[in-house]
């Protein structure tokens, strides 16, 4: 079934004025970044000003690496984000266990997600996730600028047990139509591309972004 539009999230805000050019942009979601070696981490207090900015309707994401379960359950009850993003090396029980939504990264092109048959087998153990996000692989476990090798994820195509896509990884406003037109997704999730430097978004690289979304949509619904 042909989608109507591609969601949007705009990750690794760090500033107000970001949040408020990307919300007036049209994102559909933000994330927010509660991974100490990440340069776009965020301290509690700046997370609970940036996430009230966001307007009704749009969504708030907590983005988590390998954290402390304690800290996870803070984050939830002091920010309140809509929806988990587990980005590191989390199992199907610790996701589960904060009774919300959640989105499992895949950093593929590492170790054991390196075939379709292995990106595939890892997905599958996370059939309550609210999506399967797929990122390239780095050591840093994301925000790195860098595509992967698409064609690792054509067997999840098919896939009748698949969860919805969110495709990121070295995403921006060049690059974002190939990728849709290639997979597909249900979302693409950009950090890199649309910044001046990490943490600090640029507000016309991310009013581009959502632009070449929007055109790349508007295409294959005219070329269906
Ligand atoms: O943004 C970060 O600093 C980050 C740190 C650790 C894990 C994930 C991180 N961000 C996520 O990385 C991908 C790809 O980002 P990019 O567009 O290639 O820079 C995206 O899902 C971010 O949410």
């Amino acid at each position: 079934m042909m989608q109507y539009r591609t969601r949007i999230k705009v990750c690794g805000l760090t500033r107000l004025e970001d949040v408020h050019a990307t919300a007036a942009a049209g994102a559909d979601a933000i994330g927010l970044v509660f991974y100490p070696k990440s340069a776009r981490c965020v301290s509690l207090e700046q997370a609970r000003v940036l996430r009230q900015a966001m307007p009704a309707l749009a969504d708030v994401v907590a983005l988590f690496v390998n954290a402390e379960p304690d800290h996870v359950r803070q984050v939830i009850e002091q920010v309140q984000p809509d929806i988990l993003q587990f980005h590191g090396d989390e199992s199907p029980d610790y996701c589960r266990q904060f009774g919300r939504r959640y989105m499992r990264a895949f950093r593929v092109g590492g170790p054991g997600l390196d075939t379709p048959e292995n990106v595939r087998a890892a997905c599958l153990e996370f059939p309550d996730a609210s999506a399967w996000l797929f990122d390239s692989y780095s050591a840093g476990y994301g925000g790195s600028g860098r595509s992967f090798d698409f064609a690792l994820l054509d067997v999840l195509r098919a896939d009748q047990n698949a969860r919805p896509v969110v495709l990121a990884g070295g995403l921006n406003a060049q690059s974002v139509a190939d990728a849709m037109a290639r997979l597909r997704p249900y979302a693409v999730d950009v950090s890199s591309g649309v910044e001046v430097s990490p943490g600090v978004k640029s507000p016309e690289r991310v009013a581009e972004f959502i632009a070449a979304v929007g055109q790349a949509d508007a295409a294959a619904r005219s070329s269906c």
